[in-house]
């Protein structure tokens, strides 16, 4: 069976709907997965330029997601309709509407109608509601599917970068990275390493907090205080998890080619060599929940929504990578069965 992929639109004044349309104007997708839009096609597409040599894409609008159909676009109604868009322009209907679409495919992945869920850009501020108070996806995301913790990792096909603090104010970051907090990251990032990206054994590298990672203190103590005796307990449980590197040398150096994966500790220390090697084609991945939720790099992008300027390529390559990992869990799930576990006590295999 194709892989279910749900997509909520995201923010619908910013790029989100056109870079959706570019996306699966390539038939050839549906191949590879069949696509679930989360909103009505007509108020999604119609308020924005499209391809005048193409071919119109048209969705099957249906009213649940058991009524999809395999190998096609399907779109599931999730709001009212009665409402208009002027691209660039967020408003409370488009904020509304982001919420919506997010949490009917969140609902429907969790049931078990969807293989995978793809976001698109939404806006934090404008996302905000009485009942909706997260900073982003990964936080909403984390909660809906009840995981202890999850983890923010940036990938490509050659780089990947996560993030032991998330969205938080910078001030507040030292403060909360405390040796459990980041055996917990690292534990998640190993696991998904494997799990989702099925390196054996992997290799990875833990940033420093402090300029030159505190150079033996004189600029700061986070380092031997909290990241080499997580370190130190990782290595001696047979994990290649080693650091703490300077960020600045590691990144600047290229050491990350490497390693499997860089944990850095805070929000920008990784995300903004991430986006400077890779911004076009990076994904965003959020690792440690019990589903796979994939999303492009960037944001909505209002400064050029509606001009049919926006790439499409980190989106389509987040559709990729939810595919493979569809594949990918799957494939363990099967081989799984048959490692059996520890013998119960005074009992045998059967
Ligand atoms: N996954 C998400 O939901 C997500 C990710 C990042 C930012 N955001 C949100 O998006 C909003 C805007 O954030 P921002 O301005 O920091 O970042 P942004 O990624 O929206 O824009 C940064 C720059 O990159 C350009 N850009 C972004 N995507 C592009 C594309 N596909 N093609 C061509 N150019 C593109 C923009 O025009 C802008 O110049 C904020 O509210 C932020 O919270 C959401
Ligand atoms: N931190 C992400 C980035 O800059 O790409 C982005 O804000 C999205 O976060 P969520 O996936 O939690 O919405």
């Amino acid at each position: 069976m194709l892989p279910r992929i749900g997509i909520s639109v995201g923010d619908l004044a910013g790029i989100g709907p056109e870079i959706i349309y570019k996306t699966f104007l390539d038939q050839r997708l549906l191949k590879f997965c069949t696509p679930v839009v989360y909103g009505t096609a007509t108020v999604l597409f119609d308020e924005f330029p499209v391809d005048p040599q193409a071919e119109p894409l048209t969705f099957r609008q249906v009213r649940e997601a058991a009524d999809i159909a395999p190998g096609k676009h399907n779109a599931v109604t999730c709001w009212d309709d009665d409402f208009h868009l002027t691209p660039g322009q967020p408003t409370q209907a488009s904020g509304t509407a982001a919420r919506q679409s997010l949490l009917a495919a969140s609902r429907d992945l969790k049931a078990g109608l969807l293989d995978a869920l793809v976001t698109a850009p939404i806006s934090k501020e404008n996302t905000q509601s009485d009942d909706f108070r997260y900073p982003g996806h990964t936080e909403f995301l984390t909660t809906f599917f009840e995981a202890p913790e999850s983890l923010m990792l940036l990938a490509t096909e050659d780089l990947r970068v996560a993030t032991v603090t998330g969205h938080i104010p910078l001030k507040d970051v030292p403060g909360r990275l405390t040796q459990e907090l980041l055996a917990t990251k690292l534990r998640i990032l190993i696991n998904s390493l494997k799990q989702d990206f099925g390196i054996e054994k992997p290799r990875v590298a833990v940033l420093g907090l402090n300029p030159h990672a505190g150079e033996n203190g004189l600029l700061g103590s986070e380092e031997a205080d909290v990241v080499t005796p997580v370190l130190q307990q990782f290595q001696q449980d047979g994990h290649l998890a080693y650091g703490p590197f300077p960020a600045d040398g590691y990144f600047g150096t290229r050491q990350f080619r490497q390693f499997d994966a860089t944990l850095s500790l805070y929000h920008d220390q990784g995300l903004i060599p991430f986006k400077t090697i890779a911004f076009e084609r990076g994904v965003n991945f959020t690792a440690g929940l019990p589903v796979i939720r994939t999303s492009p790099d960037h944001g909505t992008a209002y400064g050029i929504a509606g001009q049919y300027k926006a790439d499409p390529t980190s989106f389509r390559e987040a559709l990729y990578m939810a595919c493979d990992m569809v594949k990918q869990r799957k494939a363990l799930a099967e081989i799984k069965p048959l490692i059996p576990g520890p013998a119960p006590r005074g009992g045998r295999y059967e």
